[in-house]
């Protein structure tokens, strides 16, 4: 069994929680969730992640909710992601809002072809702001940044949005694994910061200034 050490939080508090050095498999956990429409890419985004794999081209819409570990080390500090990844039809809303709580990390995905998958981010950083903690840390992603010919989004619209909102951006690609690591690595280093707040020899950290240092741009994104 796992021993809470530290200032642990209390389960559900939507704290990261670290654990005992003695712990073989993890030093720091954290819950991730993916948000957005059916159809983004939510379900392939975390498979690329977890696999690298790439799902083929038959959609199959997520029913509930559903999760997957993967374990990521961070200057030496090993995190433990639980990544959730949600529903997006809206008959599975209700079901998705009572696991907003505890979610330390919201990936928010739009799809760079879908219009109204981008309009509909302002609906769900609403809905986050109602179910999910105050502190919680929310990136937003416009993904499927492969499909450059059939884009409807401009890049320079997701960034706007996501500055309005205070929130780290950037296109991703769950075929091609384009800046599909970089956000949980930016996510892990934002827990791991957190929960070493309290000592005095953890170095600052700014998760817009990495995602902006780190991030890849798609190689051809000119929107005609
Ligand atoms: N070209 C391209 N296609 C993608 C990408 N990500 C997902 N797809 C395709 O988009 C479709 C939907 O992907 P899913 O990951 O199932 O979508 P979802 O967001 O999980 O959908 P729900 O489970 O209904 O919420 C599938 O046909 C995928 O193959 C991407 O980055 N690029
Ligand atoms: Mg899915």
């Amino acid at each position: 069994m796992r021993r809470p050490f530290g200032t642990t939080a209390t389960p559900g508090s939507g704290a990261p929680q670290r654990f005992s050095p003695s712990s073989p498999s993890y030093d720091l956990a954290g819950k991730v969730m993916l948000l957005g429409d059916s159809g983004v890419g939510k379900t392939c985004f975390l498979i690329h992640f977890k696999d690298g794999a790439f799902l083929s081209k038959t959609f199959i819409a997520t029913v509930g909710i559903d999760f997957r570990n993967k374990v990521v080390t961070v200057d030496g500090m090993k995190v433990k992601l639980q990544i959730w990844d949600t529903a997006g039809q809206e008959r599975f809303r209700s079901v998705t809002h009572a696991y907003y709580r505890d979610a330390q990390a919201l990936l928010l995905l739009y799809d760079i072809t879908n219009k109204s998958s981008f309009d509909n981010i302002r609906a769900w950083l609403t809905e986050i702001h109602e179910y999910a903690q105050k502190d919680v840390v929310i990136m937003l992603l416009g993904n499927k940044a492969d499909v450059s010919r059939e884009r409807v989004v401009r890049s320079e619209d997701g960034e706007t949005l996501a500055r309005e909102y205070g929130v780290p951006f950037m296109e991703t690609s769950a075929k091609t694994g384009m800046n599909v690591e970089l956000a949980f690595l930016a996510i892990a280093r934002e827990l791991k910061h957190r929960a070493g707040q309290q000592q005095a020899n953890e170095p600052s950290f700014q998760i817009h200034d990495y995602v902006e240092s780190q991030k890849k741009q798609p190689n051809c994104c000119p929107f005609v």
